[in-house]
């Protein structure tokens, strides 16, 4: 083992590393939990930015090559489409998906796949988009003037995993919701379970991993979820087999191609084409899309969210940009206004480039590879940190830590395309981006119109759970938007910016038209009993 060993490091000799232990290399730093990942990789992102090189990490006496180098990035990410044993677990729940497919598999279905999100195909879900996010917003509003909530575990993982099943499976047209508390305890779990047995070297071994308790638990959860796809999918194969029958290809209605069309429904129509696209592996398709998409953009929000709470210059200006955009109407979002939300977008890239939700991805080098400072041989575990890539000093200069969105309105592009890694890079990087920020741009015009958020975004610690959380999800404080014409009103006294309103008076028209003076109390906002009745005021009357 011990010549074994010499040989192995010596292969990288001159790259930095993580100082191994003789034999287990670093197994040790990485069992834990999430938490002990996220330290793991900022350290390892701050070893390559400092010496402008790679990294190794080692798993024993395999190595694991680690780098955010855009061009080192360019050449894995274009050369190598395998990837490595670790995506092997989630295979359990997403079978052959494009995520967790072997090379061949997915060199085959990308061809198919790789054109199903496009531009019309997610303007057409923009409904489905548009109903979540006023649902949210309905919800968010409950919370307003109450203490700091949990924001991603009570509405965004909800109303995100409602919108990308809707759009997967279709099922806004059969039923209500499919997103029962079963299905989402079911979801949160097998995430979880994935993320621990990714960092526990011990469970690595299928033979052992059958023996735990975990395995038998994650088997029920994904039972749960492969009962719910299936039932869909059975209901919807029924259905066109129907409509074939009658002969009616077009909307029954009015002789229209319908708008919407779930993944689901296009997978369908590609596997009358083409019969090896089978029934088994639709499922893992529409399985990965829902994961693929569920967590990144609740998390994406959620980062949103904290950071424009504690940035209200930011937030105003988003502000702005909604209402040069919609003025005081909550009308719907269209297709037309995605495209006018530069700023909004600009917002999303910066969230983005400084917490990825996706930190870091994996591939397998089947052939040797050479990079820009070192060649590295065929049979090794590549990961490419997005965490790193999006903080490095040499792609975004000096003030790379600062969160700027105005360094994404510059007419030419910022840092280096393979420098901004949040979706991935090359072959295999992500196909729902164009969904991804559809989604978000709606989600978050529909809440910035009507509310304000708070949040403490200081020394966020961070843990990795397949996507990246704070630990503290407890940080956002939700407030009702005033808009412009109620700040100038002479009867509106505003309560920010710490100004100390205790004593004052504030003479409002109640419901029935008589002037009420309610004395303010608390040291920032009105509480109790009058803020209630205040609230309700100006829910009823925005000119109160
Ligand atoms: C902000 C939101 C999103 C982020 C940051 C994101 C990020 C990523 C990243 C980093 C990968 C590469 C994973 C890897 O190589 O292991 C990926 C792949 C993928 N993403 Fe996304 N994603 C987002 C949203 C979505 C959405 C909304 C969908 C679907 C509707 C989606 C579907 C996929 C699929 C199918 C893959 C696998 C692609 C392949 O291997 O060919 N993603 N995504």
């Amino acid at each position: 083992l011990w010549s074994y060993e010499r040989r192995v490091r010596s292969v990288f000799k001159g790259i930095p590393t993580l100082p191994p232990l003789p034999i287990i290399g670093n197994i040790h730093q990485v069992l834990g939990d999430g938490r002990v990942l996220f330290r793991l990789l900022k350290s390892v992102a701050e070893i390559c930015d400092t010496n402008n090189s790679p990294c190794i990490a080692w798993l024993g006496l395999y190595p694991i090559f680690i780098t955010h180098d855009p061009e080192d990035v360019k050449v894995i990410t274009n050369s190598c489409v395998e990837k490595p044993f670790l995506y092997n677990f989630g295979r359990v729940w997403l079978g052959h998906g494009l995520v967790t497919a072997p090379a061949a598999v997915w060199k085959h279905n990308i061809k198919k796949l790789s054109g199903t999100f496009t531009s019309s195909v997610v303007d057409g879900y923009l409904g489905v988009f548009n109903a979540q996010a006023e649902k949210l917003v309905a919800g968010l509003k409950t919370e307003v003037g109450k203490e700091p909530f949990d924001i991603i575990n009570k509405y965004l993982a909800y109303t995100t995993l409602e919108a990308i099943c809707q759009t997967a499976l279709g099922v806004s047209k059969i039923s209500e919701s499919i997103v029962t508390s079963e299905y989402y305890e079911a979801f949160n779990r097998c995430l979880e379970l994935l993320t621990a047995r990714g960092l526990n070297v011990f469970l690595y071994p299928d033979v052992i991993y059958r023996l735990t308790p975990a395995h038998r638990e994650i088997k029920r959860c994904v039972a749960i979820i492969h009962n719910v796809s299936e039932t869909v999918m059975k209901k919807r194969k029924l259905e066109r087999e129907e409509k074939k029958k009658r002969n009616k290809t077009k909307n029954e209605n009015n002789g229209e191609e319908p708008r919407f069309k779930a993944f689901l429904d296009i997978l369908m129509e590609l596997s009358e084409l083409d019969p090896s696209l089978t029934e088994q592996q639709i499922k893992s398709e529409v399985d990965t899309i829902i994961v693929g998409g569920q967590e990144t953009v609740a998390s994406t929000i959620l980062f949103t969210l904290l950071m424009i709470g504690c940035k209200p210059g930011i937030q105003n200006k988003m502000y702005d940009e909604m209402r040069r955009i919609f003025g005081d109407s909550k009308r719907p979002v269209r297709k037309e206004d995605l495209s006018e939300m530069k700023y909004c977008e600009a917002v999303i890239y910066e969230t983005l480039r400084l917490y990825p939700p996706v930190p870091g991805v994996m591939r397998y080098s089947d052939r040797d590879l050479q990079l820009k400072s070192c060649k590295i041989p065929k049979g090794t575990v590549c990961g490419i940190s997005g965490w790193g890539a999006g903080r490095s000093t040499r792609t975004w200069g000096p003030d790379a830590a600062l969160y700027r969105p105005e360094r994404w309105l510059s007419d030419t592009p910022p840092g280096n395309p393979a420098g901004f890694l949040a979706f991935s890079y090359g072959r295999r990087a992500c196909i729902g981006k164009k969904y991804a920020m559809a989604i978000l741009k709606t989600i978050l015009a529909h809440c910035l119109r009507e509310l304000e958020f708070v949040s403490q975004a200081d020394n966020m610690q961070m843990k990795i759970d397949i996507a990246l959380r704070p630990i503290s999800g407890h940080l956002i404080q939700v407030r009702q938007r005033i808009d412009d014409k109620m700040k100038n009103h002479p009867n509106t006294v505003l309560h920010s910016g710490g100004v100390d309103i205790r004593g004052l008076l504030l003479r409002v028209p109640d419901i029935h038209g008589v002037v009420r003076v309610l004395p303010m109390c608390g040291d920032r906002r009105p509480v109790g009993r009058h803020h209630y009745l205040l609230t309700r005021l100006l829910q009823r009357d925005r000119n109160c």
